[in-house]
Parts: structure tokens; C-alpha cells; sequence
């Protein structure tokens, strides 16, 4: 069998005594889209500065294409791409004159490279730019081209940390079209971080990290059919006491998320009205759905996802 995309084996890492990442085991398959969730200070950066070999890890291992991030750092970086939130591009210069630039850091140049530049601007809808200077470009453009400079030396796997992160939705959209057209191109193994859930639904598997551990891991309906049933939705005005009720009177786990309760249930209307006779005056109203990737993470990670970091580009 073929070394997976990415290996990942009891990796821990620590930053003086705080452990970022705990005894993390994943495996991401070749030409999968795997998303990686989690709440601020999860951990998911920290590990994509190991995969790109940025840093060793304080223990464990990772490799890429069965090569070790430690062992086998120039190979692995032969074969990897990023494109991460602050982006790499000189604003000063064209976009050609940035990707040959790039280019010629990964020993690119002459015709090859040109074609490969025309050929990714071309796959991205940019091309009409090419020699446009990088700042007069809309902040969905600008992620567009850094997303060709990460791809230029057609790396196999592509680490993407927060790719859409400041971009309306016009403009994540139109981002999510590149991504599309490039694994029908390439066949890229993408490894996204992000805090959008409309995101994480694209994806083919989802890692959920939560205080540096791996709480989740799974294809969206799976995760989803995991918490089993449905999703029961209370607003309380004191949801903390009424968790604790429940959970001494019912015997049932509930979640917090803001100003509600979350409980997954297989028979959540008959749970509801159990609920409304024993602690009605503490219900201020209730919704049953079907779960959503929100609901995963809520009762996986703990907390509800963040809030947008506030971005600075401009879109479109
Ligand atoms: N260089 C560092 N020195 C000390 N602590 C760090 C350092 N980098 C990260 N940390 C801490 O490690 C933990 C994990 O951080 P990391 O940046 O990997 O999380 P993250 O999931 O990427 O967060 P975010 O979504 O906010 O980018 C956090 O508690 C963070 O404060």
C-alpha cells in the first residue's frame, strides 16, 4: 500500500511547559480535501508548522509521503505546499514578477516556469492580471495568486491555514471554485484549517482539534450520525442551571452553547416534551433539527466555533 499523504504518530509539542499539541495520531489520504477544525489556540498552526518542517515536534512523529518531517526535511518540502493566512506576496510587484520570483527559489526558470505561471493564473481566473502590481488587486484576487505561488513547484500535498479568512462570500466562493479545479487538475491532497463550517462541509474528512487533541475525526455525515438522532435546541435564561437539572434528573449530557442548550438525542420531541412537564418554567422555547457539523463540534470541542477573525482585505 502507498504511504498515506500525511502520517501523523503520537505528536505532542510544547512551547516551554504549555503543551500546544498532545499525543496526536491522523491520517490523511492521497487526494483527499481534509479540513482541520478547532477553536482559537487549538493547536491547528502548531502543527502545520511541523508538517512544513518550520519546527521539529517536542515528541512524536510526521511524515509526508512516508518522509520524516525531521529526518527528511528538503524532500518533504520538495513535495509540500502553503498558503497561510498572512500571505506571501510583495505587494510592490506584478503578479508575474512575484511567481518568478518564487519560481526561482524552487530552481524554476526560463520557459518552464512561465508556462507554469500562465498555466495557474490562467486555472484560477487571473491571468488578465498577470502584470498588474499585487496591491492594486482585491483581497480575493491577492488569495487566488498566493494560492498559484504555493502551487508553482506542483507540490503533492497543500497545507491552506485559514485561506478565506477576511474574504466575503462572494470571494470564498469563487476561492473554493480554484480549489475544485485544482484537485480536477492535479489531484492535490489538501489539508485545510478553518473556522467556517460551510467550509468544513466540503470537505471529504474533518479533524476536530480541541486543547491540542484530536476530539473528532471523520466525513461530515459521519461525524453528524455519530452524535446519533437529533439535535435538540433549548434558550434558557439561565442555560447552566438548567444543564445541571437535566443532566441530574434525566441523566443525559447538555451542552453550552451561548444563551442555549445542546442535547443530541435519538427521540428528541419526546425528550422535549418530557422536558417542558418536569422543567418548563426554566424553557424559554426549544428547536428539534438534524445535527449539523456545527452541533459536532459544539459536543465535541466543548465550545461553539469562533467568531470570524476581523480581516483587513479589501474583497471581491
Ligand atoms: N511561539 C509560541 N510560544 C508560546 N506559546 C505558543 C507559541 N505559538 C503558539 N503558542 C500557544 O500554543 C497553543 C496553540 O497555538 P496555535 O497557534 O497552534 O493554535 P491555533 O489553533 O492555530 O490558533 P488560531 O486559530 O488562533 O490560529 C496556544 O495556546 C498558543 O498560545
Amino acid at each position: 500500500m502507498p504511504a498515506p499523504a500525511v502520517a501523523i504518530e503520537g505528536l505532542s509539542h510544547r512551547y516551554g511547559s504549555h503543551e500546544a499539541l498532545s499525543d496526536l495520531s491522523l491520517h490523511i489520504e492521497e487526494g483527499a480535501l481534509h479540513g482541520l477544525l478547532g477553536p482559537n489556540g487549538s493547536g491547528k498552526t502548531t502543527l502545520f508548522r511541523i508538517l512544513s518542517t518550520l519546527m521539529p515536534p517536542s515528541e512524536g512523529q510526521a511524515s509526508v509521503f512516508g518522509l520524516s518531517t525531521t529526518d527528511e526535511p528538503s524532500a518533504v518540502r520538495a513535495r509540500l505546499g502553503s498558503v497561510f493566512q498572512d500571505y506571501a506576496l510583495d505587494e510592490n510587484l506584478s503578479v508575474r514578477e512575484n511567481l518568478r520570483f518564487q519560481g526561482a527559489l524552487y530552481g524554476l526558470r526560463g520557459e518552464a516556469l512561465q508556462e507554469r505561471i500562465k498555466h495557474l493564473l490562467t486555472l484560477f481566473d487571473v491571468y488578465d492580471r498577470a502584470d498588474d502590481r499585487v496591491d492594486t488587486l482585491s483581497g480575493g484576487l491577492q488569495r487566488r495568486v498566493d494560492l498559484a505561488r504555493g502551487l508553482l513547484h506542483r507540490p503533492e500535498l497543500l497545507l491552506l491555514d485559514e485561506p478565506t479568512t477576511g474574504l466575503d462570500p462572494m470571494a470564498r466562493r469563487t476561492f473554493w471554485q480554484a480549489i475544485d479545479r485544482l484537485r480536477e487538475d492535479e489531484g492535490t491532497t489538501l489539508l485545510v484549517a478553518t473556522h467556517l463550517m460551510e467550509e468544513a462541509e466540503r470537505c471529504d474528512q474533518v479533524a476536530i482539534l480541541a486543547n491540542g487533541r484530536l476530539v473528532a475525526n471523520g466525513s461530515p455525515d459521519a461525524l453528524k450520525a455519530e452524535l446519533g438522532g437529533e439535535m435538540l435546541w433549548i434558550e434558557s435564561d439561565d442555560p447552566s442551571a438548567l444543564r445541571d437539572h437535566i443532566e441530574s434528573q434525566f441523566g443525559i449530557r447538555a451542552d453550552i452553547a451561548g444563551e442555549s442548550l445542546q442535547i443530541a438525542h435519538e427521540d428528541a420531541p419526546q425528550l422535549l416534551s418530557s422536558l417542558y412537564e418536569a422543567l418548563g418554567d426554566h424553557i424559554r422555547s426549544a428547536t428539534v433539527r438534524q445535527p449539523t457539523l456545527e452541533d459536532v463540534f459544539v459536543s465535541r470541542a466543548g465550545v461553539q466555533p469562533d467568531d470570524e477573525p476581523k480581516g483587513v482585505l479589501r474583497n471581491s
